[in-house]
């Protein structure tokens, strides 16, 4: 794989696309090619067909998407859904009609069922119901993850799919609204530690059990899928271990240095009870995560805290 080949990030100003951008440049690629929603509204088909012809990447790696936490999910099905279909599409598309070879597709692990057997394997895929609360994303994504099957199977092209589990670090997504748990709590315990250790509400029960995996190690292992031509379709990108909200909310709070009071909000939806990944088969071709949570999380406030005026507003 040639380090100056022209790479595309489709996402790359966000927190999944920097972390790629960053590990990408970590290990010599000197050709990395982004555009920002504003540039590139990749919802516009004919906008990315030019953007392809201008440009003619070797690689794509998908990282753009309409992202949030479980009532975003909730909250925008359509935008979801929708959003995310025209996304990838016209990507896909654009990819393998401009004979792009390497695609690299992210997905979640909301594509699994949500009764499926734990740890989820990638042939658990459309074996069950999806979690309701993002079961439009979820089919958007998994619409992608068949497309790429699809484009490998009929025109032997290098279209894998990556499904990561919940992710977290530099970059993420601080919106109380719309963000994801791991960030949600940095922000609402260290808020409320300078508000003299003030009570903290967090949502559902916190008995759902959750798995994170630090962005870069993610990024890692982007990496290393566009450097080794992976003999599936499909791989789950995971640590292989979760804990419950609640043991995830009292580590948070030990690092912030809080000592308020938790309030549990129970008219806000649990969401899937537990969604595990078994990533062994990624694991038995060479990739691991290198960064603990204790560690990632730790590493996540410090950078919260240096960068309160940048991180991001996502509003919906
Ligand atoms: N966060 C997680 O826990 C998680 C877990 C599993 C998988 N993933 C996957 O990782 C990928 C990125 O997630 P993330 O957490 O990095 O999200 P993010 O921080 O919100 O970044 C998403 C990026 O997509 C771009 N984007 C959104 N709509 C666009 C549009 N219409 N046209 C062009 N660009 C658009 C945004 O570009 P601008 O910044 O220029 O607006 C943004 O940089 C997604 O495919 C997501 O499904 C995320
Ligand atoms: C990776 C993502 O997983 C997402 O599911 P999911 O893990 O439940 O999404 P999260 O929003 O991370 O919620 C995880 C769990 O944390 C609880 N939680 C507790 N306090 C909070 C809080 O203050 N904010 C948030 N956001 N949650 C909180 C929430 O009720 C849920 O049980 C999918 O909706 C996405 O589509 C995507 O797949």
């Amino acid at each position: 794989m040639s380090k100056q080949q022209k790479i595309y990030i489709a996402g790359h100003r966000g927190m999944v696309g920097s972390a790629i951008w960053r590990q990408l440049t970590a290990a010599g690629y000197t050709n990395l090619i982004g555009r920002s929603s504003a540039a590139l509204d990749l919802r516009n088909q004919a906008a990315v067909k030019a953007f392809f012809d201008e440009e003619q990447p070797a690689v794509v790696i998908d990282a753009a998407a309409r992202v949030g936490g479980i009532m975003a999910n909730k909250t925008f099905p359509y935008q979801f859904l929708m959003e995310n279909l025209q996304i990838q599409n016209n990507l896909i598309e654009s990819a393998h009609m401009s004979d792009v070879d390497k695609f690299i597709f992210l997905g979640s692990s909301c594509i699994y069922p949500k009764m499926a057997p734990q740890p989820l394997e990638e042939a658990h895929l459309l074996t069950g119901p999806l979690e309701p609360t993002n079961e439009w994303y979820a089919i958007a994504k998994i619409t992608g993850v068949k497309a790429c099957e699809a484009i490998r199977q009929q025109f032997n092209k290098d279209f894998v799919s990556l499904m990561p589990t919940n992710l977290y670090g530099e970059s993420d997504n601080f919106d109380l609204e719309t963000s994801h748990v791991l960030p949600a709590m940095i922000r609402k315990f260290h808020d409320a530690k300078l508000a003299g250790q003030a009570d903290v509400t967090l949502w559902g029960s916190g008995t759902p059990l959750r798995e994170f995996l630090y962005v870069d190690d993610l990024a890692k292992a982007v990496v290393f899928a566009l450097e080794n031509r992976l003999p599936q379709h499909l791989y789950n990108v995971g640590t292989g271990t979760d804990l419950s909200i609640r043991e995830l909310a009292e580590t948070i709070q030990k690092i912030v240095g809080h000592t308020g009071r938790i309030i549990w909000d129970a008219t806000k939806p649990d969401g899937t009870p537990r969604k595990l990944m078994d990533s062994s088969l990624l694991h038995e071709i060479g990739w691991k995560h290198e960064v603990e949570l204790t560690e990632g999380i730790r590493h996540t406030y410090e950078w919260f805290l240096a960068n309160q005026d940048k991180f991001k507003q996502v509003k919906l």
